[in-house]
């Protein structure tokens, strides 16, 4: 495709998202880009757009031979790929905002694209409006991507903020996210962190050349915390905040997981709040770089899938750089993590799997310690998902030296100092 070639867009979805696309294109003609058709679900809902434009029949736009470009918007994954799959084969360039998709499909994706050239973007489906995919794809084309952290889920942050903040009850948060567009149709995708890690598998590919399903990646999501959580927080002048990670480490390895965390106040995610979504990004030189926005809601996600389409016009496509002209990187369980742990019995949670204890609090429904895990046993083990069982990172959580650190608490305990 090349700048005065016209975009003629088949779109998949007339959603939170879809619809917002629908009406951010009738507001920039300067895009050479018309929607032909519409394919929705349920051709009896009401729509703010001619009747002539909708379908059910997905063939209509999938063997339409002027449409050069597949907008998939829609709420359901299988759908979504066989949509997608069918885009490549009749040789369309295709734009699409479903993380849950992309990351369950993730190497069927790039086969796809390597078989036939055609442009796969997917701006919308990482962080909404932050055009982080693009930032990681074509800035740092480099080995020098120490780390990443980022909260990737509007949903979560929202309701945490709605809850801790404005002090609104956990359902009324929750049900305001849905009203305001942020939610999935499956709000447990969001809330559990099935959301945020398909997107971190996602996001681990464009960084680091991973091709990793979300089931290779630790996480679990806000649905645990409590309000004793957050009094420690606020206690320890900490938010929490659901953080997607990933750090390179001295093996050369990449240690990624997703799960909730204490963050400083002068952390740069500690001002996300609502909707947004942030990102932190750690490069050689450079030091710490953060990109922030909107993560969710129509217009913001609407922007992202316009910026694909414009893209297109510049045959835009991604080089996935670091997985076919670098060393792909390659996930790691040896580290150490040093967590918070909230329970409200200890024979819950197996104290004897801590390297050492910090911090020891015993109140009378519930009790707390601070402690350090290695990485493997919290993958072997799911104890701490377990309902009733509170686990939040403590702030800068990553420990390689586990042994030159015990030496050193050992030498102050003998000194009497600890
Ligand atoms: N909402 C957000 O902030 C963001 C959403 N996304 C992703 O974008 C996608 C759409 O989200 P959103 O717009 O919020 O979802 P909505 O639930 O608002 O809309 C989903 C749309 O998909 C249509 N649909 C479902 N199944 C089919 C199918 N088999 N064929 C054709 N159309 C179908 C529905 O049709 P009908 O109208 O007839 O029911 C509806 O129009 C999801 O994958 C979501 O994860 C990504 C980033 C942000
Ligand atoms: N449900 C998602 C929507 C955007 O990806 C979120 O809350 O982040």
């Amino acid at each position: 495709m090349s700048t005065d070639k016209k975009l003629v867009i088949g779109l998949f979805g007339f959603g939170v998202v879809g619809e917002g696309l629908y009406k951010v294109l009738q507001q920039t003609p300067s895009l050479s880009a018309e929607i032909r058709r519409v394919c929705i679900k349920h051709p009896g809902k009401k729509r703010n757009a001619p009747d002539s434009l909708f379908t059910t029949d997905k063939n209509v736009l999938l063997n339409d031979a002027e449409i050069n470009v597949i907008v998939e918007v829609i709420d359901d994954s299988a759908a979504a790929f066989d949509i997608v799959s069918t885009a490549f084969k009749n040789g369309k360039a295709v734009v699409s905002a479903s993380k849950k998709m992309i990351a369950e499909h993730l190497p069927e994706i790039l086969q796809f694209q390597k078989e036939t050239g055609l442009p796969f973007l997917c701006e919308a489906a990482a962080c909404a409006s932050i055009p982080v995919i693009r930032n990681l794809e074509e800035y740092y084309d480099n080995d020098l991507l120490h780390g990443i952290k980022a909260i990737v889920n509007g949903s979560t942050n929202f309701i945490l903020t709605k809850m801790f903040e404005e002090k609104l009850p956990y359902n009324e948060a929750l049900l305001l996210a849905q009203q305001l567009g942020f939610a999935e149709s499956n709000p447990t995708l969001d809330v559990e962190g099935y959301d945020s890690v398909n997107k971190w598998a996602i996001l681990l590919n464009h960084a680091y050349g991973i091709v990793k399903s979300a089931d290779d990646i630790l996480f679990t999501g806000i649905q645990n915390i409590q309000a004793g959580d957050a009094a420690v927080a606020k206690q320890k002048s900490y938010e929490i905040k659901l953080v997607a990670q990933a750090r390179k480490l001295q093996n050369g390895k990449v240690a990624a997981f997703v799960l909730p965390q204490f963050v400083t106040l002068d952390d740069h995610l500690s001002f996300v709040k609502n909707e947004y979504n942030g990102v932190v990004i750690e490069s050689g030189f450079s030091d710490k770089q953060f990109f922030y926005g909107k993560g969710a809601g129509s217009f913001p996600t609407a922007s992202a899938v316009l910026s694909d389409i414009s893209a297109l016009r510049y045959d835009y496509h991604y080089e996935y750089k670091k997985l076919y002209y670098h060393t792909p990187g390659e996930l790691s369980t040896d580290f150490y993590l040093k967590t918070y742990i909230s329970f409200n019995q200890l024979s819950e949670v197996p104290k004897e799997d801590f390297e050492w204890i910090e911090e020891w609090h015993s109140g009378q429904d519930r009790s707390y310690f601070a402690g350090v895990i290695h990485f493997e046993k919290l993958v072997q083990n799911k104890w701490w998902k377990q309902h009733g069982i509170s686990l939040i990172l403590m702030p800068e959580p990553i420990i390689e030296d586990v042994e030159i650190r015990k030496l050193k608490k050992r030498s102050l305990e003998l000194a009497g100092i600890l």
